[in-house]
């Protein structure tokens, strides 16, 4: 056994045209009798099981899962060095390497081999007694190697950003187009198997730099779907390659559920949070409808987000335009970042039209908000903060609450909150971590919260960095004990949007899978897509 104690390993893999699942648990570095007595491990292995088959039903693949339990023997981080090493070699040969892949995946036999060959780089699922040193080591390497390939991508002129890449496939895919590849990135090397084996056919254009298979065809991560809707020129271009358009089509058919390339509209587009909401949204595969609504008389401008050029619609024209567009794109999911004053009337808009939305703007009266979905039983996620570790935040807060009602009593609170001189309204997050607070025992009201809007006293007092005037979130809630003996500071501060912007995709992939499944439950906020584990 070595002293960091067993890591379990667990792979999902989804057999589509046998329309089942396996999931293989590995125990590295424990013996097996030990490791059969090893009560932790025995719950980590359960716990990947049972996500597995959670899994598998939110997917829809199948409702029978396989399970086998294999115990293998420590192997020393010069073993994994050597190994990560030699992977690195094959990624960059990663066109011949996905061949080798699809015909060494055909049973775990060949699955073994090739994770000997292809040692992860991040589990999919880890257990409690998962090895840290080893996944350091690993993560360690991968780093290195992401960098290298990045370079050499350069060289090439391709653009594959900068994050790492989790397999040599989802290198090959990032190489030629970037919005797959972003889908691909933390993907585990069995899960790109699948979208090898989705794209085998057209992985010719992928390296050969056609552009045709950049069209439409998206991926998205949210549960491991890959779902494709590749344009004529590749089916073209997997005729040419021996196999039939409709051979495509029905392994296409049978594998992908095609509701999953979901299209997004986001209102408005030209805003802040919009405009990276849509960036976002096509770095991970989803299609943005080329027409977005905004305020009456403020259309008849364009966007360019990506290679996609997006007519803005002043809200007089919003009914002609969404005749066309519904039509176009039964599946559609709105996006809304306006004013607050614009979020009643959206809201009533979008219902009336059926439309499901997610709504990140703050504001207007919350109240009606809801009330109005859920009159109208519209799918619908509504939430004043989107960002994973916010949601997180207000979670914890929200369960303290619920658990030491009045536990503060008595303590008196500051709060203050700077965003951008552009913010209108009272931070919404704030809003709600004091409703939290309320059912602490604070008497503290949301008009208390202090708003800092001026960027001079935003530097010198919130010590918000200058790069940042047009875009942070700081918030500080200060508490105080009575008598002043005890003091509690929680602060949290926020740079950018993209943490809002990723939380955004997460919510809108959340949606689209609830509609799909035909779920019951309509209205969803954000602490309920986290604990549903729905955020990336
Ligand atoms: N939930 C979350 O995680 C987050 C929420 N937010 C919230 O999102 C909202 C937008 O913020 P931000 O992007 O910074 O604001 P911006 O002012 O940059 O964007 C608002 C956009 O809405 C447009 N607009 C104005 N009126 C209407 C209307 N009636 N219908 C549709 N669009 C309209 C504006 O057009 P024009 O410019 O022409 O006036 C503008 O393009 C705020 O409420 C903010 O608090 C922000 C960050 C994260
Ligand atoms: O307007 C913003 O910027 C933000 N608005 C949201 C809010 O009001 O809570 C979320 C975050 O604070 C950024």
């Amino acid at each position: 056994m070595s002293g960091d104690g067993p890591t379990v390993t667990a792979i999902l893999d989804y057999i589509y045209g046998r329309q089942e699942a396996k999931l293989k648990v590995d125990v590295e570095g424990g013996k097996e009798e030990e490791t059969r007595a090893n009560q932790g491990l025995q719950m980590a292995i359960t716990e990947a099981k049972g996500r597995a088959e959670r899994r598998c039903r939110r997917d829809g693949v199948t409702d029978e899962i396989r399970v086998t339990v294999s115990y293998l023997e420590a192997e020393t981080s010069t073993d994994t060095v050597e190994r990560e090493q030699r992977h690195f070699h094959r990624d960059t040969e990663a066109e011949s390497e996905a061949s080798d892949l699809e015909a060494t995946a055909q049973s775990w036999q060949g699955l073994d081999q090739w994770r000997r060959d292809h040692p992860p780089t991040e589990l999919v699922e880890s257990g409690p007694e998962a090895n840290s040193r080893q996944r350091r080591d690993q993560h360690r390497q991968t780093e290195k190697r992401g960098s290298r390939l990045s370079e050499e991508n350069k060289n090439k002129g391709v653009e594959t950003g900068t994050r790492r890449h989790s397999a040599p496939l989802a290198h090959g895919l990032c190489a030629r187009n970037k919005r797959i590849a972003d889908c691909c990135l933390g993907y585990t090397p069995c899960v790109a198997r699948q979208l090898r084996t989705r794209w085998s056919l057209s992985e010719t254009s992928l390296w050969t730099g056609e552009r045709s298979i950049q069209g439409r065809g998206s991926c998205h991560h949210a549960g491991n779907l890959f779902s494709a809707k590749p344009l004529s020129p590749v089916m073209a271009k997997a005729s040419s390659a021996g196999a039939t358009a409709s051979s495509v089509e029905t392994q296409q058919s049978k594998s992908f559920d095609l509701s999953a390339s979901v299209p997004i509209m986001v209102n408005d587009v030209s805003g802040k949070m919009g405009n990276a909401v849509a960036t976002a949204a096509l770095a991970r595969g989803l299609q943005l409808v080329p027409f977005a609504i905004t305020g009456p008389k403020l259309g008849g401008r364009h966007v360019i987000v990506g290679d996609v050029d997006v007519e803005v619609i002043g809200a007089e024209d919003r009914l002609s335009v969404m005749d066309k567009v519904q039509e176009q794109y039964p599946n559609l999911i709105v996006v809304d970042y306006t004013l607050p004053a614009a979020v009643n009337s959206n809201a009533e808009f979008y219902v009336s039209r059926g439309l499901p939305f997610v709504m990140g703007t703050t504001g207007g009266d919350r109240d009606k908000l809801m009330e109005t979905v859920r009159k109208a039983g519209t799918y619908a996620v509504i939430a004043p903060n989107m960002g994973k570790q916010l949601v997180a935040f207000q979670a914890a807060m929200e369960i303290m609450a619920a658990n030491f009602p009045g536990a503060f009593a008595g303590y008196t609170m500051k709060a203050v909150e700077s965003h951008q001189k552009t913010k209108v309204d009272t931070s919404g997050t704030a809003k709600a971590i004091v409703g939290s607070f309320q059912r602490l025992g604070l008497d503290f009201a949301v008009d208390e919260i202090e708003l800092v809007r001026d960027p001079k006293e935003q530097v010198e007092r919130m010590h918000v960095p200058e790069e940042y005037l047009d875009g942070h979130a700081f918030h500080t809630y200060r508490l105080e004990s009575p008598d002043k003996s005890v003091a509690f500071e929680f602060q949290h501060n926020v740079c950018g949007r993209s943490i809002y912007a990723e939380g955004t995709v997460d919510a809108v992939l959340f949606l689209a899978k609830k509609i799909q499944e035909g779920a019951e439950k309509k209205l969803y906020n954000m602490v309920e897509i986290l604990q549903e584990g729905s955020m990336r």
